[in-house]
């Protein structure tokens, strides 16, 4: 086996996806899937040079931390590794690229965890297991905040007293950047352009979404804040609501602050809307079926989308390109149609079936003569492979 391995983890708040790169050929040997792994009955499976699938015997990520462990050890791929790459949703304002992971930058990093409560307390879980299992080996933390850390200061500022910001880092940092910067590469690539003189609007669309406006290459602004909780509808996050509506809502049930962030959190969004699901599967087949919950909370997430695109033209000279990616943006056909839908003045028309087959060979989904609209499926992991293996070979 070849010795330029590289493990790359990415927890999520209630999956773990891993993928195993050959970097010497820049190829998925083995990649995987643990889901819905604080439910009854958490599962794991794989692909690859291996296949298959297991339930797990315990719930939560620590058991599925070591499932990964024993069958790393079952495919006898631990001693061709030479580095390990995490996906941490946050960085904060230390940390504006990927970081070789040390004892005193894992010490900043656990400072921060409060700011992406459903994501970066699992990522550093994720780099502890890996610490321990492997702990000679290079570990390197790739931030979904770094790429969009060329957001100019008129973007990230929040009209709120500066000592917040000077003093507590309060600022719009963006995620999802790690998709964004693959989602920039690729689009260029497909559109025959150099980077630097790419203008998108990007929709990253998953359990978490959000999405940036990419001006000449880079991050010009975008629809997540402080936090992953801003911006757009989401599986089960909010997105943007009135600030005032925390206080009222304490009064009105007379609760505390961490009830009303955790409703803010996992029980608003799609599933709070539609009473019934955060998974836009069950939702768009609900619909089909007459539920008008259902229905209500896919228009309001398509329009959410719709505005955010149109506020985040604003930053942008000339739009090459709209492009959707993520689950539910490269896989719901329907959603597509629907945002442009709401979206009448970008004068988009969508190819019906284009739309339908995901793009053409050049990820395009729009007819000929509308501006542009495409669907490149995101790829995390690659990124996270590329900077670790980076890292690990500059020192
Ligand atoms: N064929 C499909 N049609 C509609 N939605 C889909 C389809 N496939 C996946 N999705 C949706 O994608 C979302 C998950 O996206 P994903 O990017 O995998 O999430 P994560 O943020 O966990 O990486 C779910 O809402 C799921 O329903
Ligand atoms: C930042 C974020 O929302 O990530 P995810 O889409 O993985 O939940
Ligand atoms: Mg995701």
């Amino acid at each position: 086996m070849s010795s330029a391995n590289i493990l790359v983890l990415n927890c999520g708040s209630s999956s773990i996806k891993f993928a195993i790169f050959d970097m010497s050929t820049q190829s998925v040997l083995i990649s995987g899937l643990a889901e819905r792994l604080y439910e009854a009955q958490p599962f794991i499976s794989w692909s690859g040079l291996h296949k298959g699938e297991s339930p797990i015997s315990d719930q939560g990520h620590q058991a599925t931390l070591d499932k990964l462990a024993l069958l790393l050890a079952e495919w006898n791929i631990l001693d061709s590794l030479i580095g390990i790459g995490h996906r941490v949703v946050h960085g904060g304002e230390e940390f504006s690229a990927s970081t070789l992971l040390n004892t005193e930058n894992i010490a900043a990093l656990r400072k921060i965890s409060h700011l992406a409560p459903l994501h970066n307390p699992v990522n550093l879980l994720g780099i502890e297991a890996c610490q321990k299992l492997l702990p000679k080996l290079p570990q390197v933390a790739v931030f979904d905040t770094a790429f969009h850390q060329s957001m100019p200061e008129h973007a990230y500022l929040y009209a709120v007293p500066q000592a917040w910001y000077e003093d507590y880092g309060v600022r719009k940092y963006g995620f999802h950047g790690t998709s964004y910067r693959y989602i920039t590469e690729a689009c260029a690539k497909l559109l025959n352009k150099p980077e630097e003189e790419l203008n998108i609007l990007c929709a990253h669309l998953g359990n978490g979404c959000s999405a940036a406006a990419i001006s000449n290459g880079k991050s010009a602004d975008t629809s997540m804040g402080l936090t992953p909780l801003d911006g757009l509808i989401m599986g089960t996050r909010c997105g943007s609501i009135d600030p005032g509506l925390i206080e009222f809502m304490m009064k009105a049930e007379n609760t505390s602050i961490e009830d009303i962030m955790n409703s803010l959190n996992k029980k608003s969004g799609l599933l709070g809307l539609s009473g019934c699901s955060n998974d836009m599967r069950t939702l768009l087949a609900q619909e089909e079926a007459g539920n008008k919950q259902a229905s209500q909370a896919i228009n309001a997430f398509c329009y959410r989308i719709a505005r955010e695109f149109g506020a985040l033209s604003a930053s942008l000279t000339r739009i090459d390109a709209v492009v959707f990616t993520g689950g539910i943006g490269e896989h719901a056909t329907a959603i597509r149609q629907r945002i442009i839908d709401f979206w009448p003045n970008a004068q988009i028309a969508l190819d019906p079936d284009l739309n339908k087959q995901a793009g053409n060979e050049h990820g395009i989904i729009s007819q000929a003569n509308s501006p542009k609209a495409m669907v490149i499926a995101t790829n995390e992991e690659l990124m996270i492979a590329q900077d670790c293996y980076e890292l690990c070979n500059h020192d």
